[in-house]
């Protein structure tokens, strides 16, 4: 069955399509499609389609974001650096949501949080641009006080919380940052923020996370892509919505 759920239900997934663009790129093809996988992807569950614009272009291709942004049904969240490349292309698209994020030339994957107490003059700045077009803003930050603090203080409504380290860590490693995670939820909470979450979560691990009632959303994106290829795309979004509904149900009764 393919249906439309509306955006706000019980936890949002957010379908991050970066790895779509991965395999298309591998040989220069036209296949497959991510613009074709963001709209399958919305039939399938997702609350919303996040895409990650880098400034290597390793992935995602600006022609991408400029065609998909006329034919979301639900919403696009876009992420990219803090540069005024980024912020100026994004002022152009006007999606409803981006989403800041850290970027070095050299990493295989996001390493990391925003730094936006280090940084805040200039994610400051980047943040009312943005909400001068009326995009609402999240910043993908670590579980950390000090980066929600500043967060707050400059005005942005919305984090992601990085969950790389809970995704690659294992037993007691694994649990402090679970507990980690938890309490920066409920910190953000308390501090007025929507949070989010993001980054490394899969069909396994993602229960613990889906379990934490205050999270409103979760952007996943890699794993959906890889399942896809033993279960189908459509089925891949089902499941995991299912998992992370089920999850909260079974959570909140
Ligand atoms: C910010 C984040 O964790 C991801 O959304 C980001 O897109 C990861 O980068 P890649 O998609 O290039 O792996
Ligand atoms: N912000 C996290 C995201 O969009 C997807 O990250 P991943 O699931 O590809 O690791």
């Amino acid at each position: 069955m393919s249906f439309l759920q509306p955006s706000g239900t019980i936890i949002d997934l957010g379908v991050n399509i970066d790895h779509v663009a991965t395999l298309r790129n591998a040989r220069g093809t036209k296949y497959p499609d991510p613009i074709r996988a963001a709209l399958l992807a919305e039939q399938a569950g997702a609350d919303c389609i996040t895409l990650h614009l880098r400034e290597d272009r390793r992935h995602i291709k600006d022609a991408d974001v400029i065609a998909l942004a006329p034919q979301l049904i639900t919403r696009m969240n876009l992420e990219a650096a803090v540069t005024q490349e980024m912020i100026d292309f994004a002022c152009r698209i006007k999606p409803a949501d981006v989403c800041l994020v850290p970027e070095k030339r050299t990493e295989v994957t996001t390493e990391g949080g925003l730094d936006v107490a280090g940084n805040f003059n200039a994610v400051e700045r980047a943040v009312k641009q943005l909400q001068a077009e009326g995009i609402r803003v999240s910043l993908f930050i670590d579980a950390d006080e000090a980066q929600m603090d500043a967060t707050a203080a400059l005005g942005a409504p919305v984090i992601e919380l990085h969950t790389g380290r809970y995704a690659d860590t294992e037993g007691a490693e694994q649990a402090a940052e679970l507990e980690r995670i938890h309490r920066g939820v409920l910190y953000g909470v308390g501090k007025g923020l929507k949070v989010n979450a993001g980054h490394g979560l899969h069909y396994t691990n993602v229960q613990a996370i889906a379990a934490i009632p205050e999270i409103a959303e979760l952007n996943i994106g890699h794993a959906i892509v890889a399942h896809s290829v033993f279960v189908g795309w459509e089925n891949a979004v089902r499941e995991m919505k299912a998992i992370m509904v089920s999850t909260r149900i079974g959570r909140t009764l």
